[in-house]
């Protein structure tokens, strides 16, 4: 089980994230939904540890979480510039000497021997989630995984998740596409203003279509239907 007990972050004057307290537990896939700049992003790198400037405390299992314990897709997966894929996947070969990255490659399909320079978005996030894969770590963060993917590779990163959370594994993901969150999270949680706003569990995702055309309803609608 992962626990998060009032994470707290500030930028500035600005406080993105205020008191954040959830579980989530084992083989169990939560998604994350807000409004851009709401803190997901902020969210997920505190769990990373990438952040320092937070209060609050996160748990696995009762002890405290370490970095070895999460990987992190970004949103927008950052690589060394001149070096090819091949050669970013052995350096993660040297501490998981075990995952048979070109077994992988035959669902992935990248050109292995290109600097990753040349690699498209998409084959970019391709290579990401290889190198995500190869690790054992029980928790698995995914920033908005399908953008950039194509239509097959969208399949096949679903059948991945849903076969991760078999595993075990505990999964967040951070998506703006709702029909996404649907289909693989057994809840979703809603933020805004710095808190979690609402919560959803799969029984009630059917009304979740709706609360999401109410909530982001906003004032510059108006202006925007005067513009159009
Ligand atoms: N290092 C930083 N310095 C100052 N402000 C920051 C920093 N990192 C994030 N922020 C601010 O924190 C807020 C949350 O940003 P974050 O990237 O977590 O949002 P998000 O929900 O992931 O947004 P999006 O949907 O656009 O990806 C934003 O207002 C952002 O400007």
């Amino acid at each position: 089980m992962l626990k998060l007990n009032d994470i707290s972050i500030s930028f500035g004057e600005k406080q993105v994230l205020k008191k954040v307290s959830f579980e989530i537990q084992s083989g169990e896939i939560l998604g994350v939904l807000g409004n851009n700049g709401v803190g997901k992003t902020t969210l997920f790198e505190i769990i990373a540890q990438w952040k320092r400037n937070f209060s609050g405390e996160l748990f696995l299992e009762e002890e405290k979480l370490q970095r070895k314990d999460v990987v992190y897709l970004e949103a927008k997966p950052q690589f060394y510039s001149r070096i090819t894929g091949k050669e970013h996947l052995d350096l993660f070969k040297v501490k998981y000497p075990n995952f048979d990255y070109e077994e992988w490659n035959k669902v992935f399909q990248l050109p292995l021997n290109d600097l990753v320079d040349h690699y498209s978005t998409g084959m970019k996030k391709r290579l990401a989630l290889m190198m995500l894969l190869s690790s054992d770590a029980p928790i698995i963060l995914l920033d908005e995984p399908f953008i950039g993917l194509d239509v097959e590779a969208s399949f096949d990163l679903d059948k991945i998740i849903l076969s991760l959370k078999e595993k075990g594994k505990i999964i967040l993901i951070a998506s703006h596409t709702i029909s996404s969150l649907q289909k693989l999270c057994d809840s979703i949680y809603h933020f805004a203003n710095g808190e979690i706003a609402n919560v959803f569990h799969k029984d009630a995702f059917d009304t979740l279509d709706n609360y999401a055309e109410d909530f982001f309803k906003n004032d510059h609608q108006k202006t925007l239907d005067k513009l159009l």
